[in-house]
């Protein structure tokens, strides 16, 4: 699909990847670019104009469903870590999704002169089993003009009998210099540290920086 949008020619793609999956391509018309797998629904590149790559991928990633796939953005669901009874990180990352259609409207700001895609997951019989309740959960993943990249979910419960879930888009981000990284604006939050058997503690305001290993969530 090739559509104009403030001069600039956006284009939608679907490619075969050579494990057989398809890959939506998006390109901004810009020279920007976003590649989304039906496998997980995860966006598994993201360029600026210049061609960087702003995600990381392992290299030791495995790219054969029900393998999560290492690099990206996983998406938790509906379970993030190991706070449940399923799987590490709930079982969407290790779907294949499909592309939706015909999506519930979403407001024109989230289309226009964007290059997007809508990817829509359902839980099978086999999926009811071990998580039962009835979910939609559409993804919309949009690149703008300006090269931003966006990830609208929506879940919808499909049979009205109430659940509780969680979710996260699990980003890898590329990074040249880790000592260079600074994360800010958690203040006042709650986290719990993996590396001190999950111990909680309250974000004072520091500056959050990488001198060694850290898995805080
Ligand atoms: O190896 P997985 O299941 O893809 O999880 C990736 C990471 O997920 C994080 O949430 C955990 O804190 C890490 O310990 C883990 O390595």
């Amino acid at each position: 699909m090739d559509v104009s949008a403030g001069g600039h020619r956006v284009a939608v793609e679907v490619v075969k990847a050579s494990n057989g999956i398809d890959q939506v391509v998006l390109q901004n018309g810009r020279g920007a670019s976003a590649r989304v797998s039906l496998h997980g629904g995860q966006v598994l590149s993201w360029k600026t104009r210049r061609g960087e790559e702003l995600l990381f991928t392992s290299s030791k990633a495995i790219f054969k469903p029900p393998v999560a796939v290492r690099g990206g953005i996983p998406i938790c669901f509906p379970q993030f870590g190991s706070h449940g009874t399923l799987e590490q990180h709930g079982f969407a990352r290790n779907k294949i999704w499909i592309i939706d259609d015909n999506p519930p409207l979403l407001p024109p700001y989230d289309s226009n002169g964007k290059a997007y895609v809508d990817l829509l997951l359902k839980p099978t019989e086999n999926d009811l089993k071990f998580w039962p309740h009835n979910f939609e959960f559409r993804l919309r993943v949009s690149l703008n003009e300006d090269g931003h990249l966006t990830l609208t979910s929506r879940i919808r419960n499909v049979d009205g009998k109430p659940f509780s879930f969680s979710i996260a888009f699990h980003t890898y981000f590329s990074i040249s210099d880790i000592s260079e990284v600074r994360i800010e604006g958690l203040e006042t939050l709650h986290y719990l540290d993996n590396l001190l058997q999950k111990e909680c503690f309250t974000d004072q305001g520091n500056t959050l920086t990488f001198e060694s290993e850290v898995n805080l969530f």
